[in-house]
């Protein structure tokens, strides 16, 4: 990219999330990534570069190692002119989601991130001619608290995911619950993950986004958006999976091209293609604690009955890997706060120890290989806490990433550029598998969740425990009525 010539109307609205705003070149397959801030918050120019290159830093010292290289794109940091910039910013404006809006592109500092573009077959050459379709999910936590400093009880049968929903809905962020268990994706079985998939097509939310040759088809900005419309999708997506028509149209093909795109989609998220080293080398946490939700409608359809649902992930596999990074928060926020209290205390008293801490950086090798220190006795130091708050940051950044998922189809038996292959009922596809928005979560947010973590928990416990047994008791009542009647016999 020649950063000296650069022209706004090559440039178009790709996205965006709650801390970055991200633009497609129209013909190269890049994108910018921007940082955006609250009106009131202004940084300096140093410190955005210097932020901008901690997050390049991170994905190669850190998740690159952790989730292998394949899956992990750093991009770099590139200084753009401010011309450019403040123009591009006037374009783009009126594309943005207006629940976006509260904050603003960073156009006084002149840098952004450049990556490639994921919704496109990774690779920094000219857009392939190939049609496209990308699927973006952003998965979040995939497993429930083993750690015995959980005190909130319904923590340890409900992930925090279908616990938050009732929150969203109730404050209005979404219009109604989603059927979606991260725990039913991350699990490895075929049927569960074909559920969680499906349910995220029918309530996106943040969670789905679909891409056609890099233009959003499908997905939802906010509780605004129109609900999701299968028959549209459908549309855009049967010649990619009947490429020769052989379906007419109506709800049937809308169920069985559905039907095509969630299995390729599983077979995928089951495909372990990485190569890279330490990735595979390094042993996570090991699987631990429930692997159901008991507030998942897959699993409370099959209670009582004998379920395949524990068949477990592939080890090469990114989901594998990713809630592996997740697992590293092995104490859970309630166990962790008191360390980040810690690290606190001694910050106040030796302020000119944070560089030292490697608290904000740099996230260089030294920062990774303390990572990998699983133990979790606590001897009372400030260096055991540290490192779990730092793992607990880490764990974080992987439960709130996102995977996006390409698929290009290809002939028969043509070679697909060594891209691994994935079949559907009729057609082939090249695919790539990638991870984005690898951020470290910061270390002041830790505070933030604590409270949080709390308001999720309680607001369950407050409403639907009480429901639900406000909805047993009757029962209850019933068979204790019978067993009395049956003792007086
Ligand atoms: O706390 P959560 O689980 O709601 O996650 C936040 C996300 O909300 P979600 O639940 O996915 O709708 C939230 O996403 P949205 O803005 O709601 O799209 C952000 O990703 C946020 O991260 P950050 O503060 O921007 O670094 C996320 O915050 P972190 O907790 O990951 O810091
Ligand atoms: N390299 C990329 N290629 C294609 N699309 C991208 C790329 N990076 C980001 N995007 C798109 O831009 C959107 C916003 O990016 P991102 O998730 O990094 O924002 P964020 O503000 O950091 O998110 P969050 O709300 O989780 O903090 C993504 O959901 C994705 O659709």
């Amino acid at each position: 990219m020649d950063e000296g010539k650069m022209d706004e109307n090559e440039w178009g609205y790709h996205g965006e999330g709650n801390k970055s705003l991200v633009v497609a070149h129209a013909q190269r397959c890049v994108v910018l990534r921007f940082l955006k801030f609250p009106p009131s918050r202004k940084k300096t120019s140093e410190e955005i570069f210097e932020h901008l290159q901690n997050i390049v830093d991170f994905s190669k010292n850190v998740m690159r190692e952790f989730l292998g290289e394949s899956y992990v794109h750093c991009g770099e940091v590139v200084q753009l002119p401010l011309d450019f910039v403040k123009q591009l910013c006037v374009k783009i404006q009126s594309e943005r989601p207006e629940s976006r809006c509260d904050k603003d592109l960073d156009t006084l500092s002149g840098y952004a991130l450049c990556l490639p573009n994921l919704a496109r077959l990774q690779t920094y050459c000219f857009a392939e001619h190939r049609p496209i379709l990308c699927v973006e999910i952003k998965p979040k936590c995939g497993f429930i608290p083993f750690s015995s400093d959980v005190m909130h009880e319904v923590k340890h049968k409900v992930c925090r995911y279908c616990m938050h929903q009732r929150l969203k809905v109730e404050t209005g962020k979404w219009k109604q619950i989603s059927k979606y268990c991260p725990l039913d994706l991350y699990s490895g079985n075929k049927q569960r993950m074909h559920f969680a998939l499906k349910s995220l097509l029918h309530e996106a939310q943040n969670n789905l986004k679909i891409f056609k040759n890099g233009e959003l088809i499908y997905g939802c900005t906010d509780a605004r958006s129109p609900v999701a419309d299968w028959t549209e999708l459908a549309h855009h997506l049967k010649p990619f999976f009947f490429p020769s028509n052989g379906l007419t149209g109506g709800s049937h093909c809308t169920r069985a091209v559905i039907r095509d795109l969630v299995h390729v989609i599983t077979r995928v998220l089951l495909s372990g293609s990485d190569k890279g080293r330490a990735g595979t080398l390094w042993r996570g946490p090991g699987l631990r604690g429930p692997r159901v939700c008991e507030a998942s409608p897959f699993s409370r359809s099959r209670q009582g009955k004998n379920s395949p649902e524990c068949s477990g992930l592939p080890k090469g596999c990114l989901l594998y890997k990713t809630l592996q990074v997740q697992m590293l928060d092995l104490l859970d926020i309630e166990g962790l706060y008191p360390l980040y209290r810690r690290v606190e205390r001694y910050l106040e008293e030796f302020p000119e120890q944070r560089k030292m801490l490697q608290i904000d950086g740099p996230y260089d090798d030294a920062f990774y290989q303390k990572l990998l220190d699983l133990s979790t006795e606590d001897d009372g130091t400030v260096a055991f806490a540290l490192t779990k708050v730092q793992q607990y940051r880490v764990a974080m950044t992987a439960k709130d990433c996102s995977i996006m998922i390409a698929l290009s189809p290809c002939l028969q038996d043509a070679s697909s550029d060594q891209r691994p292959v994935v079949l559907s009922s009729r057609s082939r596809f090249a695919f790539s598998v990638s991870v984005l928005d690898l951020d470290l979560k910061p270390y002041e947010s830790i505070p933030h969740q604590y409270k949080l973590d709390g308001k999720i928990a309680n607001f369950y416990s407050k409403t639907v425990h009480a429901k639900d047994t406000a909805m047993m008791s009757p029962r209850f009542k019933e068979s204790e009525d019978c067993t009395l009647v049956l003792h007086k016999v």
